[in-house]
């Protein structure tokens, strides 16, 4: 039996959700580039779930669904207040909400496409707010609730803050989950498919999913890129500090991709605006000091920025907390994991690959006394 290490370049699954080809991302065959300048997040959720874009009196309707179901379980809530807030991290805290939130959905296990639609519609809106609430309340400021006029970047900020945010702010973190919100077969979307195509409920393939997604090789690179700009402190110190980690044998957080060789097409939206961002809030230097470590890493060894390398700077120039980060992913990516766990279900088989069993071969069994 012929193995490839981490399943690199193993196609798993056909899909008509996103592709990546000659390093272009496309979603439905619509481009990041175009996705990413003329969408709302909500438009892209729409068409992932639907594989078209919408009209606008579809996309009035669809919007509205989103801000009704934003709301949370009390009961969640009172979850969220019962953790030891000085040390669990939201992305613990967002799994275990995601599945506690599967407890209160009287549609958990129904697994007609129709009821898996309306739990979509609720898990999009809800985890937004569960981040947002985990973030207050560990701050100890009550939850604040959402108002249903706004837009999902924007309630996301409002539900964050407390304030509305400014329009340049709504625009990048809208911007922000359009280029999360699918990608292929990643990791967490894989890890998704196999829970589900178990016929396991949704609730169980978004929880697998959120687990894969917090690891530092995947989602959870972008808070450990800001954790090394912060180290890392002043320009400066920036390229001796990555030829110290090299010399080493570590990674470089957000550098490299196991698809992208050339460049990921998401990275010079949020290198963009980063640059923006940066110099708006006055914080040039954590953009200059990116740019720096991208050219490096680059030139000695041939490994591009990926999406989580600006992002960090992104939501750092907006005051974001850094342990938030990844949480955001979660909160664009839940619509991609969603829309594969519904694709999964339509056209299901299990998912059970094998082993090359390299252990030893077969050994007589001794009894524990004579071991
Ligand atoms: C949303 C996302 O998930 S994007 C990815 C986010 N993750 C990160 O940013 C973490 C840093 N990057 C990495 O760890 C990797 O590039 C991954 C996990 C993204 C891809 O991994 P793989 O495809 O398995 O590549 P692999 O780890 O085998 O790397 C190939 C070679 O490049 C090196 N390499 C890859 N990424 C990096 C990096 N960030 N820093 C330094 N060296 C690297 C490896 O050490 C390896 O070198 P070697 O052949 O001399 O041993
Ligand atoms: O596709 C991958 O392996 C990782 C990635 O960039 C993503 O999930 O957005």
């Amino acid at each position: 039996m012929a193995t490839t290490k981490g399943l690199e370049g193993v196609v798993a699954t056909q899909s008509s959700i996103s592709s990546i080809i000659d390093d272009q991302l496309t979603y439905v065959g619509y481009t990041i580039d175009d996705l990413a300048e003329n969408s709302s997040f909500e438009e892209v959720v729409y068409l992932l779930w639907n594989l078209k874009l919408p009209t606008k009196s579809e996309l009035d309707k669809f919007k509205a669904e989103l801000a009704a179901n934003l709301e949370l379980p009390e009961a969640v809530i009172n979850h969220l207040r019962s953790y030891d807030l000085s040390t669990v991290h939201p992305m613990a805290a967002l799994r275990t909400a995601i599945s506690i939130l599967g407890l209160y959905d009287d549609e958990a296990d129904v697994m007609e496409p129709e009821a898996n639609k309306r739990k979509a519609i609720r898990i999009q809106a809800k985890i937004a707010t569960i981040v947002t609430a985990f973030a207050r309340i560990r701050k100890g400021k009550d939850p604040v609730k959402p108002k249903k006029e706004l837009g999902f970047a924007a309630n996301f900020l409002y539900m964050l803050n407390g304030k509305e945010a400014e329009d340049v702010e709504v625009e990048a973190i809208n911007k922000a989950l359009v280029l999360h919100a699918d990608h292929e077969l990643n990791a967490s979307t894989f890890t998704a498919r196999v829970c589900v195509a178990t016929l396991s409920d949704i609730y169980s393939g978004v929880t697998a999913a959120i687990g894969a997604l917090k690891g530092p090789l995947h989602g959870g690179a972008n808070e450990r890129v800001m954790a090394m700009l912060t180290e890392i402190g002043e320009e400066e110190n920036a390229i001796p500090y990555i030829k110290d980690k090299m010399a080493n044998k570590e990674k470089i957080m957000g550098m490299g991709h196991r698809v992208y060789k050339n460049g990921d097409p998401r990275a010079k939206h949020l290198k963009r605006m980063s640059r923006e961002l940066t110099e708006t809030s006055g914080q040039s230097k954590w953009y200059n000091m990116s740019i720096k470590i991208e050219d490096f890493v680059k030139e000695e060894k041939g490994l591009p920025a990926n999406v989580d390398f600006y992002s960090a700077s992104v939501y750092h120039s907006l005051g974001i907390d850094h342990d938030l980060f990844t949480p955001i992913f979660a909160t664009s990516r839940v619509s991609g994991w969603l829309a594969h766990i519904l694709e999964q279900y339509d056209n299901n088989r299990l998912i059970r690959p094998r082993a090359e069993y390299v252990g030893p071969k077969t050994q007589a069994y001794t009894p524990i006394e004579e071991r």
